[in-house]
């Protein structure tokens, strides 16, 4: 279980998170929302050992992982996949994957045959360029380059911006299969209301950097959470 208690975090003078605290459950989808500049990117770039934090404390299956580089946060088992996906685009698809397992010792480092399952379309272009994918499969091979090492937590930011309909379905799939294993604890950072309410097994939402609602899925109506996401 990843949890986060009482984060602070500034950019130069301005405080963006005030003591924020999440819990994200191995199996369990939790989705933090909130209106542009709430502070829901910054929170997952603390998790992700991104952007450092002032104060609060992050800890993973008991253990407090203290104030980690994204390395070390991505051999602690932190995936993280950014906001406008990041993938190389003069690399092939099978280099942009191979960037995802650095963290790794050297013999750790194979693309296992599982996450070419996930997402076939990578498998028949293992050999393109990044550049040469379609955005929604650029959005595939920056979340399959997360699961290269088997994280234990998935930091996803807004994977479906941008995005047509038919390869966000595919995403909502393959978060889907994630969570039914059982083990990974999902953070999903998300603005589409329809794909978050089919996704989410938690709620967290963010309004100016304080958490405006924290609760299982189950307890919140569509209502309650758009009035929790109201300006
Ligand atoms: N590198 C930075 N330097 C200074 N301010 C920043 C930086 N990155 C973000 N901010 C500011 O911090 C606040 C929170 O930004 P953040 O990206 O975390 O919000 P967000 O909820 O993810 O928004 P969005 O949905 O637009 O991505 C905003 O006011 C933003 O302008």
């Amino acid at each position: 279980m990843l949890t986060v208690e009482n984060l602070t975090l500034r950019y130069g003078q301005s405080q963006i998170l005030h003591g924020v605290s999440l819990t994200a459950r191995p199996g369990e989808v939790t989705c933090v929302m909130g209106n542009n500049g709430m502070g829901k990117t910054s929170l997952l770039k603390a998790i992700a050992g991104r952007h450092p934090y002032v104060d609060g404390q992050i800890t993973l299956d008991g253990a407090a992982l203290g104030h980690l580089s994204a390395s070390r946060a991505a051999r602690a088992g932190i995936a993280y996949v950014p906001q406008g996906r990041e993938i190389f685009p003069l690399m092939s698809v099978a280099e942009n994957l191979e960037t995802g397992f650095a963290c790794l010792p050297k013999d750790a480092r194979k693309v296992r045959e599982d996450v070419f399952e996930l997402f076939p379309v990578l498998a028949e272009m293992r050999g393109r360029r990044g550049g040469d994918l379609s955005g929604g499969q650029q959005q595939q091979l920056a979340i399959a380059r997360a699961l290269v090492t088997r994280p234990r937590v998935l930091l996803l930011d807004e994977p479906t911006e941008g995005i047509q309909p038919n390869i966000i379905a595919q995403i909502g799939e393959v978060i889907r299969r994630l969570r039914a294993e059982g083990e990974m604890c999902i953070v999903l950072v998300e603005q589409n209301f329809d794909f978050a309410r089919g996704l989410a097994d938690r709620y967290l939402t963010l309004r100016r950097g304080v958490v405006e609602l924290d609760a299982p899925a189950v307890d919140v109506g569509a209502e309650r959470l758009l009035e929790a996401l109201s300006l």
